[in-house]
């Protein structure tokens, strides 16, 4: 990741977690390696990155947070930098975050408030960490008001993504991890898209070479993205958040929980974007048709009108008003020209999302 001053490397490869240790270096100084995790990457990989530390005379330390998005709280934050306090981490150590978004996103945010400011090292073990969420240094818990709306960009200094970790991955995780790669495809990559038309069910039945090739130009995207945008002024970063609008909107409706996962709300996010850029003149209805056909390929969710909402287009346009792209006023959306071609909007009426979220919640 090319940050002037502050470059780190993702490396995607197998076999990462096993050799953790060597992976990390000189970042881990001391004896004692904190560790940020949840119950289900415990369970699954705990002994095999303790048994790489022992090796090298490290003695893992473990900080285990319940499974799911609800660890991206208030609560989970302070259970986080209480620990990080008591391991009396100092601001030249390096703590691992072991897992999903949700546990990067969470360390990551601890870490840059521990003392100021702490290392950390991100070991996704989902797709979509892989693809996403461990490279960029956001940073974030979600809050009532909305998603992602407390937190910092603050930047890791090593990302581990090992595909090895995917096999214990649940087909769900899967699915969500494989919509924000198609997001790549859809917002500045019309070659990549067509790849993944072809070669989605490949990645989602875990072909290696599908599957590397997925992360590594996934990766390559976003952190092409964040050199030019770091903190997503200049709209180059604010084009990632494609679908993201719309999608953490039906988050926060469905409480931030398993009903509906973020590669899910992703998934309907930026197929109500391809039909709402057609509701504009923006893309033709073919376009928005071949996008949503992808998605649904893969077997992610494609209409709001089966997540059984109970709630009104007005709600939903309402939660987007929480949106950190909020401008004097103004939402910017991110809408499409073309498959391939994401633009921000600067034009958008909350007035016409919100008949239009109406129309899509009713449409059968
Ligand atoms: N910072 C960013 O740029 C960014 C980008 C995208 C998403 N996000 C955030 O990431 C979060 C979603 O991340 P996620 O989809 O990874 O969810 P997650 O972290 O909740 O992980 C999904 C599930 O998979 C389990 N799991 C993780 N690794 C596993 C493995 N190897 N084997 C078996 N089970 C495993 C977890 O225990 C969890 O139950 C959201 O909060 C989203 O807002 C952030
Ligand atoms: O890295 C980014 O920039 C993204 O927008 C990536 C998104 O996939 C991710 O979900 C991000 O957390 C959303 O950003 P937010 O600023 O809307 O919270
Ligand atoms: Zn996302």
């Amino acid at each position: 990741m090319a940050l002037a001053g502050r470059e780190y490397d993702v490396r995607v490869d197998r076999g990462l977690l096993a050799d953790i240790a060597n992976q990390c270096g000189a970042l881990l100084r001391k004896s004692h390696v904190p560790i940020i995790t949840d119950a289900n990457v415990h369970r699954l990989w705990g002994d095999t990155v303790a048994a790489s530390l022992a090796q090298a005379g490290k003695e893992a330390r473990w900080l285990v947070h319940p499974a799911g998005e609800g660890a991206k709280s208030w609560d989970g934050l302070a259970r986080t930098t209480e620990w990080l306090l008591e391991e009396e981490v100092e601001r030249g150590d390096h703590v691992i975050a072991l897992g999903g978004g949700v546990i990067g996103d969470l360390t990551g945010f601890a870490a840059s408030i521990t003392k100021r400011g702490c290392g950390f090292v991100q070991v996704p073990t989902t797709l979509l960490a892989q693809v996403d969420s461990s490279v960029g240094g956001k940073t974030a818990i979600n809050v009532s008001a909305g998603k992602n709306l407390v937190g910092a960009f603050y930047q890791p200094a090593l990302v581990l993504a090992d595909l090895d970790a995917l096999t214990t991955l649940p087909e769900r995780e899967l699915r969500c991890g494989y919509a924000e790669v198609i997001k790549y495809g859809i917002l500045g990559d019309a070659e990549f898209f067509a790849w993944c038309e072809t070669n989605g069910p490949a990645v989602l039945a875990m072909d290696g070479q599908a599957l590397e090739y997925a992360v590594t130009r996934s990766v390559q995207a976003k952190a092409r993205i964040v050199a030019e945008d770091e903190r997503e002024t200049s709209g180059a970063r604010a084009l990632l958040n494609l679908g993201h609008t719309f999608g953490h909107a039906l988050e926060a409706e469905t409480g931030f929980s398993d009903r509906l996962l973020h590669g899910e709300a992703v998934a309907l996010g930026m197929v109500l974007a391809a039909r709402y850029s057609a509701r504009r003149g923006f893309i033709s209805d073919a376009d928005s048709q071949r996008l949503c056909n992808a998605i649904a390929a893969i077997g992610l969710p494609t209409e709001i009108s089966r997540l059984g909402l109970g709630c009104d287009g007005e709600n939903l346009a309402s939660h987007m008003l929480h949106d950190k792209k909020m401008d004097a006023g103004t939402l910017p959306f991110v809408l499409l020209k073309g498959v391939g071609e994401a633009f921000l909007d600067r034009e958008t009426d909350m007035v016409d999302i919100a008949a239009f979220m109406g129309g899509q919640l009713a449409s059968t």
